[in-house]
C-alpha cells in the first residue's frame, strides 16, 4: 500500500538521516566486496596459527627441540632453493584461502522436523480440504503436501512463520465458521503464543498464513503530529494504513503507523464507544483522547467508576469538568445537551442571515464517559433519569456542532449501554482479551489474526465504521498520580497537561479523588437553558462549585 508522503518540513530530517545510511551502507558493502579475499585469507592465517598454537601445546616438551630444528631446517631449505620463500608464500597464502573460506552451509530446504511439521499440518488440513467425491484430492492422507503448500518460511526455532496454502474450490471460503475452523487448527499447529495473520484470497483459492511481529508497545503519551479534527488512537501495522507519524520512542524517533480518527463535521464516525476488560487500558485511552483534545478543545469527563482515575486532569484549562458523581454527571450532560442546541441553533442563524458561523460553536467539545452504566443503577433507584439520556442531542446532532462523545465501557455491563449509544458510536475499540464473538459484536467484524493469549496492556483492534478492522496499541498515558506510574511515563503525561486555571487546594484534591458518597444538592447542577439562544451554563467541576471560582478561560465565548 502506498503512504501519503509527510510534510517537507517533517519527512526532510528523517530522508536526510536515511539517505546517509543508505550511501553508508552501499560504501560498507562495496568495501566488503573488494576486501574480500583479504579477509578470507586473514580469516584462514588466523585459523592456521590458532592451529599451530594447539598443535605446539600438545606437542610434549621433550618433543619440542627436535620439531623447532626441523621446522628450522626446513625454513633453511625453502629459503636456499631457487624461488622457494615465493613459493613458500604463495602455499601459504592458497592453503589460508582455503581454510578461511565460508563454510557456512547453505539451506536448500526444510529440515527434517520442518518437514515433519508440514506434513502433519498437511495431515490435519485433509479432513477439512477434502471430499470423497473428488477423483484428485489436492488434501488426501499420506499425499503430496509441497502441491498444496507452495511457499512456506521457518523461523531460526524451526517454527512456522509463513505459509501459502492452495485450496480446493469447493472448499466453503466465504463461510466465517468455515475459515474460523481452518485459521484455529493452523493457529495450533504452528506454534501458540504468537499472532498469526490469515489473508483468504477468494478468487485464487489461496491462504496465506503470516506471524505478525508484535505492535511495539513503548510508545508513550506525546504531541503528536496530526491535522486539525484528527486523534490518535494508537499505533498499528506497517502496511494496514497508509500515513505514518513522527514518534518519540525513548531516545528515538521513528515514524509509525497511526490509527487516526477524524471527528468534527465532515467526520462519518463521530463518536466512539472503546470496550474492555477491567485493567485493559480503557481508561488510558480516554486520557490519550483528552490529552490530545485539550489544546484545541473544551473537555468534560464523566467517571463512572469514581475512583479518580481523571484527577490530574482536574481543574485544567479547558477541562469543564470531571464528574464523579451521578448529580454531577447529570449536570453536565443536561449543559451539554442545551450547549450541543445552542451551537446547532446560532449556526442555523448564522447559516440563514448570510453570516460566518459564529466562533463559538466551532470549538470541539468532547464529552469522555468513562463507564457511565455505573449511574444506570443509582439513577434508577434514585428516582432520576439515566444520565446515558442525555447524551441523545450530542450523539445524535453533536457532529454539526463539533461535539464529540467518547464513551469507556466494560464487557460486563455493555448491556446497560442505551441503544442511542451503541447506534451512534461508529468508531470502535475493543482492548485486552476478548473472544472472537465479543469482538465481532462490538466491531462488526471479525478482526483477521488471533492474538496471543497474554495481551499487554492498551492492545487492541478499532475500526471506524465500516473499514478494516486494525490492530491497535494505544499510547501509554497512564495516571500521572499513580504510584505505579514510571518517571518517564509521569512526565510524559505531566508535560502534555495544560495550566491549572483554578488552585487545586488540598482538601479539594482529597474530594475530586474520592467517589461521591450520595447525590448532590439540586443547585449545582447548571441552570436551565435559555428559551433563547443566549450564553451556555458552564458546568464545572466538583471543587468549582464548592468554592466559587473565576469562570475558566477555556470556557467557549458567550453568545
Ligand atoms: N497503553 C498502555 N501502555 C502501557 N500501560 C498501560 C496502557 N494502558 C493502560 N496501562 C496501564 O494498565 C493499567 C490499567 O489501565 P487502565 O486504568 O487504563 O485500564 P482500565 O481498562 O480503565 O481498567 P480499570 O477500569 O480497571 O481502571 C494502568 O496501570 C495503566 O497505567
Amino acid at each position: 500500500m502506498a503512504r501519503r508522503p509527510l510534510p517537507r518540513i517533517l519527512s526532510s530530517g528523517s530522508a536526510h538521516i536515511t539517505r546517509s545510511r543508505e550511501m553508508a551502507r552501499s560504501a560498507a558493502d562495496s568495501a566488503t566486496d573488494v576486501l574480500h579475499p583479504l579477509i578470507t585469507i586473514t580469516r584462514g592465517l588466523r585459523l592456521l596459527a590458532g592451529a599451530g598454537r594447539r598443535k605446539w601445546a600438545a606437542t610434549p616438551k621433550d618433543r619440542r627441540g627436535p620439531a623447532l630444528f626441523l621446522v628450522a631446517a626446513l625454513v633453511l631449505v625453502v629459503a636456499l632453493v631457487p624461488y622457494g620463500p615465493l613459493l613458500a608464500l604463495i602455499s601459504v597464502m592458497a592453503v589460508a584461502g582455503w581454510q578461511g573460506r565460508d563454510r557456512t552451509p547453505s539451506r536448500t530446504g526444510p529440515d527434517e522436523a520442518e518437514l515433519q511439521r508440514l506434513r502433519s499440518l498437511y495431515e490435519a488440513l485433509v479432513p477439512y480440504f477434502s471430499l470423497p467425491e473428488d477423483p484428485n484430492p489436492l488434501f488426501a492422507h499420506g499425499g503430496e503436501w509441497e502441491k498444496a503448500f507452495d511457499e512456506y518460511e521457518f523461523d531460526a526455532d524451526g517454527r512456522l512463520t509463513r505459509l501459502r496454502v492452495s485450496y480446493p474450490p469447493y472448499f466453503m471460503d466465504g463461510e466465517h465458521s468455515s475459515r474460523v475452523r481452518i485459521e484455529h487448527l493452523m493457529y495450533a499447529k504452528s506454534g501458540r503464543g504468537r499472532e498469526y495473520l490469515f489473508d483468504w484470497d477468494e478468487e485464487g483459492n489461496e491462504l496465506v498464513m503470516s506471524v505478525l511481529p508484535p505492535l511495539p508497545t513503548g510508545i508513550a503519551a506525546q504531541r503528536f503530529v496530526t491535522a486539525p479534527g484528527e486523534t490518535v488512537l494508537g499505533f498499528t501495522d506497517a502496511g494496514a494504513v497508509r500515513r505514518t507519524v513522527p514518534v518519540r520512542e525513548g531516545d528515538e524517533t521513528r515514524d509509525a503507523p497511526p490509527v487516526l480518527w477524524r471527528t468534527g463535521a465532515r467526520s462519518t464516525e463521530p463518536h466512539l464507544l472503546a470496550v474492555g476488560r477491567p485493567g485493559s487500558g480503557t481508561t488510558s485511552l480516554l486520557r490519550s483522547i483528552a490529552l490530545q483534545a485539550l489544546p484545541h478543545g473544551d473537555v468534560v469527563i464523566v467517571e463512572g467508576g469514581g475512583t479518580g482515575e481523571y484527577a490530574s486532569l482536574d481543574g485544567r484549562t479547558g477541562v469543564l469538568a470531571v464528574e464523579r458523581g451521578l448529580s454531577g454527571a447529570l449536570a453536565g450532560l443536561e449543559w451539554a445537551a442545551n450547549e450541543t442546541e445552542r451551537r446547532l441553533i446560532a449556526a442555523n442563524r448564522a447559516r440563514q442571515s448570510g453570516h460566518a458561523v459564529p466562533e463559538d460553536t466551532k470549538r470541539p467539545l468532547w464529552l469522555l464517559l468513562d463507564r457511565p452504566s455505573a449511574f444506570a443503577h443509582v439513577a434508577a433507584a434514585d428516582g432520576r433519569p439515566d444520565p446515558q439520556e442525555l447524551l441523545h442531542v450530542p450523539l445524535r446532532h453533536g457532529r454539526a456542532a463539533n461535539v464529540t462523545v467518547v464513551v469507556a465501557e466494560q464487557f460486563e455491563t455493555l448491556d446497560a449501554l442505551s441503544e442511542t449509544v451503541r447506534t451512534h458510536t461508529r468508531a470502535r475499540v475493543v482492548l485486552g482479551a476478548a473472544t472472537r464473538e465479543e469482538l465481532e459484536s462490538v466491531l462488526g467484524a471479525p478482526p483477521h489474526t488471533i492474538p496471543t493469549p497474554d495481551i499487554p496492556t492498551g492492545r487492541g483492534y478499532a475500526r471506524l465504521g465500516t473499514g478494516p478492522v486494525l490492530r491497535l496499541q494505544v499510547p501509554a498515558t497512564p495516571d500521572p498520580y499513580d504510584d505505579a506510574t514510571s518517571d518517564a511515563h509521569r512526565r510524559a503525561v505531566l508535560e502534555l497537561l495544560p495550566d491549572r486555571h483554578t488552585p487545586l487546594h488540598g482538601s479539594t484534591a482529597a474530594t475530586t479523588r474520592a467517589p461521591e458518597p450520595g447525590p448532590e444538592p439540586a443547585a449545582s447542577a447548571p441552570p436551565a437553558p435559555d428559551p433563547e439562544p443566549g450564553p451556555p451554563a458552564q458546568p464545572r467541576s466538583r471543587h468549582q462549585r464548592q468554592s466559587p471560582a473565576p469562570v475558566p478561560a477555556a470556557v467557549p465565548a458567550e453568545g
